[in-house]
């Protein structure tokens, strides 16, 4: 039977051990640090020169998108890392493409950023 208390309570628990994998994530990965930093400087330098709503919006889902890759990238790394700590074609695969993604969605994310930067300065 539906339990609306216990499933309140399930749900802050997945919530707690969400925001602890992020914590994890951030503690142990530069990539991460570096990201933040970008992002921060990118939001701030978007207000700045006062970009669209409709921009602002695009940036914040950019910043999302790459920080959330590299935290699933993150993920992959450790999972691969659990089951062999040996040299492996596999998993040099599994990491490379995993990292492959966060550079693929970050390229996009610079041209779409320098897109943004052309037009609100022109
Ligand atoms: N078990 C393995 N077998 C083969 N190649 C691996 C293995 N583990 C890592 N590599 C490769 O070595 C390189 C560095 O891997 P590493 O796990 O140090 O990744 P990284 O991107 O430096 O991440 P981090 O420093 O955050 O752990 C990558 O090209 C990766 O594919």
């Amino acid at each position: 039977m539906f339990n609306l208390k216990r499933e309140a309570d399930n749900f802050l628990k997945r919530l707690t051990f969400a925001f602890s994998g992020i914590i994890s994530a951030f503690k142990r990965e530069r990539n991460l640090h570096i990201q933040s930093i970008v992002a921060i400087i990118v939001i701030v330098s978007a207000i700045l020169i006062h970009v669209t709503l409709t921009d602002f919006m695009i940036i914040l889902i950019l910043i999302g998108g790459v920080i959330s890759l590299e935290l699933v990238n993150t993920a992959i790394e450790r999972a691969v890392d659990l089951t062999t700590q040996k040299p492996h074609p596999l998993a040099k695969a599994a990491k490379d493409t995993a990292a492959g993604a966060v550079l693929c969605f970050s390229i996009i994310s610079v041209i779409i950023g320098f897109m943004i930067l052309y037009k609100t300065l022109l």
